[in-house]
């Protein structure tokens, strides 16, 4: 299989197009995508580089600020790639095309020209504001004037992410700031929530949906309100069952159990909990509280808990489930809280799937 292509304009060609010259006008805004970076490495990014290639036919260029985890990422897609050449799904032929179009980054950073031509970025690193403040800036200063710049956040507000846009030489590129909501795993999820900032540029808008769709996803559109539309109604839903958890209402299992034959939920809150990653539960959960001021947000202690001892979830090897065989030590514990990360079945533990290996990603030396 083709490895680390340059970062070539393979997708332009296939479809007949010649290069574009950037614009140097922000009012320019690109229309069309032909060449995507994606900025973190982690279970999203790489679904999004993945599905981006595959399913939009673009060039990807990733990066990641850890190279450990970024030389994983990529080494999944391969693997990724493996197996639909196993089952059928594409050709060997095929499968070299989609890897040949995503790229590592050379650089850990945004720096050293590699982003000079890229018409979309999406950032996909951890749900943390300063994180992805610090990211936006960078972006603002090292992507061409035409770019978009795109953030995977769940809960974060983007019009607080577009307001840090703005590059070294003080330009102020708010107006290409826009939400990209993708959901877990990528490749399998058919949804992209759409989020405007308030300074948002329709074009971009449009030219986001319009890509959102060439990765066959349907798209929804939220207001930039905590948590958008999916988790300011999935999170408080997930933190109630962990209160429940807490509270001793049920055992893990009777909880989930309860609402995947009771109420026929694909999986109970607690796995998905798991699944998602404690730490993003966590911090969406806190978004909530912090800017609506209102306590029916507050995170379970539990959750805070668990995020504290490195119990982040399937990614770790350990959330209310147990997802890895090395033994670890048990966490803190409340009254009341005996099972709640004794080892279980852990639910959909079907290996090869997809969506199984792209969370399984997550299991890297860096937490964050
Ligand atoms: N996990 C989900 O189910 C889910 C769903 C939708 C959206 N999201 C959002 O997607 C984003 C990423 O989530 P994830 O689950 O992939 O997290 P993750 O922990 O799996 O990956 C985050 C990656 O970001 C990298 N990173 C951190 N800081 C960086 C920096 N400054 N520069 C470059 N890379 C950096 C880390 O090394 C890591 O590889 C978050 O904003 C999260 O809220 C997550």
């Amino acid at each position: 299989m083709q490895r680390f292509n340059a970062f070539t304009s393979s997708a332009r060609a296939a479809r007949g197009r010649s290069p574009r010259s950037v614009p140097h006008s922000a009012r320019s805004l690109t229309t069309s995508v032909d060449r995507v970076a994606v900025i973190g490495a982690g279970q999203m990014g790489i679904g999004i580089a993945y599905v981006a290639s595959k399913t939009a036919g673009v060039d990807v260029l990733i990066s990641d600020r850890s190279a450990s985890q970024l030389s994983k990422g990529l080494h999944f897609v391969d693997t990724l790639l493996g197996k639909e050449v196993k089952k059928g799904k594409l050709s060997n032929g095929e499968a070299d095309q989609v890897r040949s179009r995503i790229r590592g980054a050379r650089e850990n950073g945004l720096e050293g020209g590699e982003f000079a031509d890229v018409d979309l970025a999406i950032e996909a690193v951890s749900e943390s504001l300063p994180v992805k403040q610090a990211i936006f800036s960078s972006l603002a200063t090292h992507l061409p004037p035409h770019a978009i710049l795109a953030s995977n956040t769940s809960s974060i507000s983007l019009s607080t992410l577009a307001a840090s846009a703005v590059s070294q030489s003080g330009e102020n590129r708010a107006s290409q700031v826009v939400g990209f909501h993708f959901f877990n795993p990528v490749p399998v999820m058919k949804l992209v929530e759409l989020i405007p900032a308030l300074q948002t540029d329709p074009t971009v808008l449009a030219t986001a949906r319009e890509f959102a769709e060439r990765m066959g996803k349907t798209v929804t559109q939220s207001a930039d309100t905590p948590g958008f539309i999916s988790n300011r109604l999935l999170m408080p839903f997930i933190n109630e069952a962990i209160l429940a958890l807490e509270a001793g209402v049920g055992s893990k299992e009777d909880i989930d159990t309860t609402l995947k034959l009771g109420m026929n939920h694909p999986m109970g809150p607690l796995t998905l909990a798991d699944f998602i990653g404690l730490d993003t539960c966590l911090s969406i959960m806190e978004v909530l509280q912090r800017e609506t001021g209102d306590c029916k947000y507050r995170p379970a202690v539990l959750l805070g808990r668990m995020v504290s001892a490195g119990y982040l979830g399937k990614k770790s090897g350990r959330g209310f489930y147990n997802y890895d065989a090395t033994p670890v030590p048990p966490p803190p514990r409340k009254p009341g809280l005996e099972d709640a990360t004794e080892s279980p079945a852990p639910y959909g533990s079907s290996e090869g799937d997809v969506d199984i290996g792209l969370r399984r990603l997550g299991g890297k030396e860096e937490q964050q």
